[in-house]
């Protein structure tokens, strides 16, 4: 059941008390509660998903993103070195299924030498591609595109399950002219851009049809699908609103190993303090934003800066909030001949009421997707000068560096027009930040530095993702297809791509690494491969904060596996 008081809850005392309900902590809580003897507390700090309308419509995707608003913990970065000194925004989701709640719901897992390298760091090869695979297979349940087309060609279905509990699939409308201009490209530049049947096989390589996390036309996160009627009906299951967790509370030191009892937690308009407790297992699953800040302000962090802050060490742990890795992102835009763009729909709005009616009526149209077709993942060359100086950063030579992902019209809402916009990602950045604390006050926003294109690799990177998209666009099939590009950055300078670069670079939302995952007597990480704190009993935690290195993916598939994973190992 769902509560949005903590008067009305049966109790407040479970076995699990997990922190969290987002990508990760949802599917803890599901898969905890199939034991019918397990009692499960779910806190989450935002507010319910349902019938938020922009967390939804697919197409919706970024009116949660573009501005505060009640839904998003309206957070801000520290000023980014990397990026002129700015301070960008950056979107945490505030409601119920986290960030797949808001997120751009693209599917990709990365490459099995990505979770190969996880299992090698953890020496646990449970962390394994191959291993990890029945998981994945877990969390997915494939199935047809919104407008029921024929997907042969599209995708490899003997790499997806159809028995999983997330909805993944492939775009349900349809831009025919810009999909053939893509797909011709990898005919006429097979060496840099092959076709890949499906870039979720492991080997990602190539450019493949977009998948995401989208079933009947409507947006599948965490909590509209492990949180389905059916599950949240379970009597073990309970989830509270509105309840933000500052602390764990009750720590004993019992031969050098911390317990904790329960948590303190902030509920309801009235602001008081209450404490949930857990007789089995605390579970921290607050993302990688929201874990580091509680662990802190519970006295495991680094010794020293807690110290500073006046709060006093339970576990000194210097890895908590650490090691911060999230992929920068730049953008590309060209206008187009063709009018078989988004742009009309989103210009017009007798266009866009229909398409919305549309959807309304049967699930169907533009609205059922972001209008992002394909993905093209590629590598820096293997005598790029960049590794003269830095070793390659990526888990092997099947990992990509890249990604451009490639979507029909504008990606900054022009007035009149026809476009296609490329998004650049580089998946293996080098630079680190950390997420901190800037008070003793647990309600205090903690100081979110993703370190941003710091290192010269990831601005190398992201230069040459820019090179590559324009690589992309000079197959011959573009010529006739193409006006010009929006801002020409293929004739500028190296120093004006850098200004450009730093001046728009922003987040992927990708952070991932703030509690990293280390081997059980590693000098260095917050969690051993069975995902329990370093030094404690009863205190895991299982969100994106964990991953040891981040995937050359978008991540929430890597988060959903860690925790389909992690509910298990407790
Ligand atoms: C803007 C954006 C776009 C993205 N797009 C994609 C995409 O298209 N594809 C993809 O694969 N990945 C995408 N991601 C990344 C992906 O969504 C995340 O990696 C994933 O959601 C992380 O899961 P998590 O469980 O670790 O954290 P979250 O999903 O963030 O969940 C954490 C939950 O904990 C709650 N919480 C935090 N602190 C507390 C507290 N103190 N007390 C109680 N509750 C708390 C939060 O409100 C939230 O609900 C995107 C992320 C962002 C931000």
């Amino acid at each position: 059941k769902i509560y949005e008081d903590v008067s009305d809850l049966p109790s407040l005392e479970y076995d699990f008390v997990i922190v969290g309900g987002g990508a990760a902590g949802n599917v803890v809580a599901n898969r905890l509660t199939e034991n019918p003897n397990f009692s499960v507390l779910v806190l989450e700090a935002g507010v319910s998903n349902e019938g938020v309308i922009d967390a939804i419509v697919p197409f919706f995707v970024n009116n949660l993103l573009s501005g505060p608003n009640i839904y998003e913990w309206n957070y801000t970065t520290t000023l980014q070195v990397g990026l002129n000194n700015r301070s960008i925004p950056y979107p945490r989701a505030h409601i119920l299924g986290g960030c797949t709640s808001h997120n751009g719901m693209v599917y990709t897992r990365g490459s099995a030498e990505d979770y190969n390298r996880w299992a090698a760091v953890t020496f646990d090869p449970g962390w394994s591609w191959d291993n990890l695979l029945p998981y994945f297979f877990k969390n997915e349940k494939w199935t047809p595109p919104a407008d029921n087309h024929d997907t042969r060609g599209e995708f490899n279905p003997a790499v997806h399950s159809t028995h999983g509990i997330n909805f993944v699939s492939l775009s349900g409308s349809r831009w025919p002219i810009f999909e053939n201009q893509v797909i011709q490209t990898t005919r006429e530049l097979p060496e840099e851009f092959p076709f890949n049947l499906d870039y979720n096989s492991g080997e990602p390589l190539g450019v493949g049809w977009f998948q995401s996390t989208i079933g009947g036309g409507k947006r599948s996160s965490s909590a509209t699908s492990y949180l389905a009627p059916k599950f949240i009906q379970r009597q073990n299951l309970h989830v509270l609103l509105h309840a933000q967790v500052s602390r764990l509370v009750g720590p004993q030191t019992t031969k050098g190993v911390v317990t904790f009892e329960g948590v303190e937690f902030l509920q309801g308009t009235y602001g008081s303090l209450f404490t949930a407790k857990a007789t089995k297992e605390i579970i921290l699953s607050a993302g990688p934003i929201g874990t580091p800040p509680i662990l802190m302000n519970s006295g495991i962090g680094d010794k020293n800066a807690l110290t500073t802050l006046g709060i006093s060490s339970v576990l000194d742990l210097p890895s908590v909030g650490q090691n911060a890795t999230d992929q920068p992102m730049v953008f590309a835009e060209w206008s187009v001949k063709s009018t078989q763009t988004i742009d009309p729909i989103e210009q017009n709005a007798t266009l866009f009421n229909e398409a919305y009616a549309q959807w309304n009526a049967t699930h169907t149209g533009p609205f059922t997707n972001v209008p992002v077709t394909h993905i093209a993942w590629t590598r820096l060359d293997a005598d790029s000068p960049i590794f003269e100086n830095v070793t390659d950063p990526s888990a092997g030579p099947k990992t990509p560096h890249i990604e451009i992902f490639l979507g029909t019209g504008s990606g900054t809402g022009a007035p009149t027009g026809n476009f296609m916009s490329f998004g650049m990602i580089v998946l293996t950045p080098t630079s680190r930040g950390s997420i901190t604390l800037q008070s003793n006050n647990p309600f205090d926003p903690p100081l979110i530095d993703p370190g941003l294109l710091v290192t010269d690799f990831d601005l190398f990177t992201t230069r040459e993702s820019i090179k590559k998209a324009y690589r992309f666009v000079e197959a011959p099939v573009w010529k006739d297809y193409i006006i010009a590009p929006t801002i020409d950055l293929l004739n500028m300078t190296t120093d004006e791509l850098d200004e450009f670069i730093r001046n728009t670079g922003s987040s992927s939302g990708h952070i991932v690494s703030t509690a990293a995952m280390s081997a059980k007597d590693a000098s260095y990480g917050v969690v051993n491969p069975d995902l329990l704190v370093k030094g404690a009993s009863g205190l895991s935690i299982i969100d994106a904060s964990i991953i040891p290195f981040v995937p050359s993916a978008h991540t929430q598939a890597a988060t959903y596996v860690v925790a389909e994973r992690g509910g298990g190992l407790g």
